[in-house]
């Protein structure tokens, strides 16, 4: 079912030969662009038709009402709840001990010269949270928990209609809203709830300053186009796995992880590096003993048969990182003898599970991570879902007259090299008279 590519004959750039999906999202561009733009000129009737054309349902209302959020969370299974409950504690201890930067002194360069730097929080955000093929009730919390940490004050939450629940988001994914306080809940999903959230929909929705969340090609490609008019978190896409694994790894836990990323999408891809050909062998036999059967093996078997899938044969577990690197994989696991030394030399990940107690499925829901992750190799610039993430960092420059003096001369001279004697007379008219 996995397809094997060997590397272990070549040097470098592999970042062209690694697998990787085909999808082009400049092409899912070009299939959102006229939705996000009727949305901004129709507002909630265009809303109304890309639910019934995308979701197969016309919600009730575009905003789901506090009753709805209130019983959702009423008639939650009271060991689910705690499940979810579990997941926001570590979330919320995870975002306060480490995300959050409290603001450092002002860094004072001489007499009555100094900087500071503020934090601030965003004032408004929309949250995306998928509900396809899934509904994600954890991207709730991933989205939500960092939010509130940084100070967001207006938060409001999209994910679309289902049509097994009368037009409202799932259940679950309400039960979570409510469980957090989120009161403003939209039953809108895709590109239709970006541009909701990017334009805002006159008497139903103002519009945001940023908007985050993970989901499928066409909300990567709607954040994409949004971008500018509103801010975004990093483009977080269809899934990705990669594991490094030597000859001590599991096989069958390694497959079990390969599979269960893949199950999110179609254009999920998984990939195993490893320098054991006797491992590689074994797990994608355990592979296709685990597939057999699944709820989505359909799915699944789309995705590890893709050509964003594979078995990639390294020479040793140097060559592993090198390529663990070159892929920039969302989620990374090191499944070797030393995994921590390993996980230590990695540079590009978006998250990264040390051992084989760590599978993604434990970040995926409760480890206290993020799993709002970058995709298709954005990994190697951008950051996953955090309370920075809804920070803004403001400079804040506090010089005396004599502060400024000290550097006049120098400011000029700088300034009429760039030919800008503006920037100098602003200097100048501050010079003791
Ligand atoms: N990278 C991450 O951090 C991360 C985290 C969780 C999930 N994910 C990914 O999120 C995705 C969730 O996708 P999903 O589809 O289940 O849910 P989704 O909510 O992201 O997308 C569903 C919406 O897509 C739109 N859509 C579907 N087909 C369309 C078409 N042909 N044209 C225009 N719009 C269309 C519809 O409006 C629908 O409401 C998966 O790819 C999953 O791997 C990524
Ligand atoms: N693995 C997904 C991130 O790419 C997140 C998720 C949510 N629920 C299950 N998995
Ligand atoms: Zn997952």
């Amino acid at each position: 079912m996995l397809r094997t590519l060997d590397l272990t004959g070549v040097d470098g750039a592999y970042r062209t030969l690694l697998p990787r999906g085909s999808f082009d999202v400049e092409a899912a561009v070009a299939v959102v662009h006229p939705i996000v733009a009727d949305v901004a000129a129709r507002g909630a009737e265009a809303l109304l038709e890309y639910s019934e054309k995308f979701d197969h349902v016309v919600p009730p209302s575009l905003r789901v009402g506090a009753a709805d959020l209130r019983k959702a969370a009423d008639d939650l299974d009271p060991q689910l709840k705690e499940a979810f409950l579990e997941s926001i504690r570590r979330r919320r201890a995870v975002a306060g001990a480490l995300e959050l930067d409290p603001d450092p002194e002002p860094a004072v360069l001489a007499d009555g010269a100094s900087v500071g730097l503020r934090n601030i929080p965003v004032e408004r955000v929309g949250l995306y949270v998928p509900g396809g093929l899934a509904p994600l009730a954890s991207s709730v919390i991933m989205n939500v928990v960092p939010a509130q940490v940084a100070g967001v004050t207006s938060i409001a939450v999209a994910s679309p209609p289902q049509r097994e629940f009368g037009g409202l988001p799932h259940p679950s994914i309400l039960a979570v809203c409510a469980l957090l306080g989120v009161e403003e809940v939209y039953a809108v999903g895709g590109a239709q709830a970006i541009a909701m959230f990017a334009h805002g929909v006159q008497g139903l929705c103002d519009p945001v300053s940023l908007i985050t969340g993970p989901g499928n090609i066409y909300v990567v490609a709607a954040k994409r186009l949004v971008r500018g008019l509103v801010g975004i978190d990093s483009e977080a896409g269809p899934t990705e796995i990669a594991v490094v694994a030597d000859d001590t790894a599991d096989p069958a836990f390694v497959a079990a992880d390969l599979i269960s990323q893949a199950e999110h999408d179609p254009m999920a891809a998984s990939v195993l590096i490893t320098d054991s050909t006797a491992l590689a062998e074994k797990v994608v036999a355990e592979v296709e003993r685990q597939v057999a059967g699944q709820l989505h093996e359909e799915r699944i078997s789309t995705a590890l048969t893709g050509r964003q899938s594979a078995v990639v044969l390294v020479r040793d577990l140097d060559q592993a990182v090198a390529v663990a690197d070159a892929y920039a994989a969302e989620h990374l696991e090191i499944q070797t003898a030393d995994a921590p030394a390993v996980a230590a030399r990695i540079r590009n990940a978006g998250a990264i599970f040390v051992g084989g107690y760590s599978p993604v499925s434990l970040g995926d829901y409760s480890a206290g991570s993020t799993h709002v992750l970058p995709t298709a190799g954005c990994a190697c610039h951008s950051s996953g879902l955090n309370v920075r993430s809804f920070m803004r960092t403001v400079h804040v420059i506090d010089y005396s007259q004599a502060g400024l003096m000290e550097l006049a001369d120098g400011i000029e001279r700088f300034a009429m090299a760039e030919n800008l004697p503006g920037h100098a007379a602003a200097v100048s008219v501050r010079r003791p008279r």
